[in-house]
């Protein structure tokens, strides 16, 4: 069965208001089946970036330990931030050996320390993934750019263009073919599937509780048919379901509908 670990860590994102990811977390946590359910009690402080070129490095590992503590198999991950999916993948049942990343979001999320425009962590989880960066917080070893698809990436700054380009990815106009997704999993030689999910991969006119919306992105439809679609072919090894800021308790609930869709996909 799945388990869902609610993870509100707001410390790896670069928003002003970032502390609403924490309210995002809560907004979701309280639709989800609550025996099926852990809430992780993370730093609720900054913490230091110890010399690092990640911000808040501190508070980061501390929930990693927790992560690591509590993921089974079959975790559904929900944030917080994105940079959670590197602490879930550094703790995955099994090790990544034979898993796929497709990470779903507006932004490339490929920052080192050096070029990171913000030094916050969120913008360099996928780089981490992939092994590079800051070693205390990337992968290791990291997932094979080989077995990483990018979906609704359109955000992308001067340093990522390069590392983006080395990896295969998906735009918003090719999720119009379902079986898509599933093709370019499938290519990758992966057994298992880690499905990250930021929100603001999803077209602002859908969903509105992001950080920083940027325009012309997926529908919640054509995102969750491509993401069934996937399973159908290759198993899940967890998914993460990340980014949500809802300004107000009002707006968190004119987009539950579309995030219970995405939780419908992965779980
Ligand atoms: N997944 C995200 N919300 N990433 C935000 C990254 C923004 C910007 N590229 C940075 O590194 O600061």
């Amino acid at each position: 069965m799945v388990r869902f670990l609610v993870v509100p860590q707001w410390q790896g994102s670069p928003a002003a208001r970032a502390m609403l990811l924490v309210d995002g977390a809560s907004a979701i946590a309280g639709d989800l089946p609550r025996a099926a359910t852990t809430v992780l009690e993370v730093p609720v402080e900054a913490g230091e970036a110890l010399g690092t070129g990640v911000r808040r490095l501190s508070a980061l590992q501390r929930t990693r330990e927790l992560v690591r503590e509590h993921l089974t198999a079959d975790t559904v991950l929900i944030g917080g931030d994105c940079s959670i999916t590197v602490a879930a993948l550094d703790a995955l049942p099994g090790g990544t050996d034979d898993v796929a990343v497709v990470w779903c979001d507006a932004h490339a999320d490929l920052h080192t320390p050096e070029t990171s425009p913000s030094g916050a962590f969120s913008g360099m989880a996928l780089r981490a993934v992939l092994g590079e960066g800051e070693e205390q917080l990337a992968l290791s070893p990291g997932v094979p750019r080989e077995r990483v698809v990018t979906v609704g990436v359109r955000n992308v700054d001067d340093a990522e263009v390069d590392p983006l380009a080395a990896l295969t990815g998906l735009s918003v106009a090719d999720l119009d073919d379902p079986d898509a997704l599933a093709a370019a999993v499938r290519a990758t030689g992966a057994r298992r599937v880690w499905v990250h999910i930021d929100v603001d991969v999803l077209d602002p006119a859908a969903f509105a509780g992001v950080s920083s919306a940027v325009p012309f992105g997926v529908s919640p439809a054509a995102l969750s048919a491509a993401i069934r679609r996937l399973r159908e072919s290759i198993p899940l090894a967890g998914a993460t379901i990340a980014g949500f800021a809802p300004r107000s308790p009002a707006d968190a609930v004119d987009d539950l509908g579309a995030l219970l869709r995405l939780v419908g996909a992965v779980a």
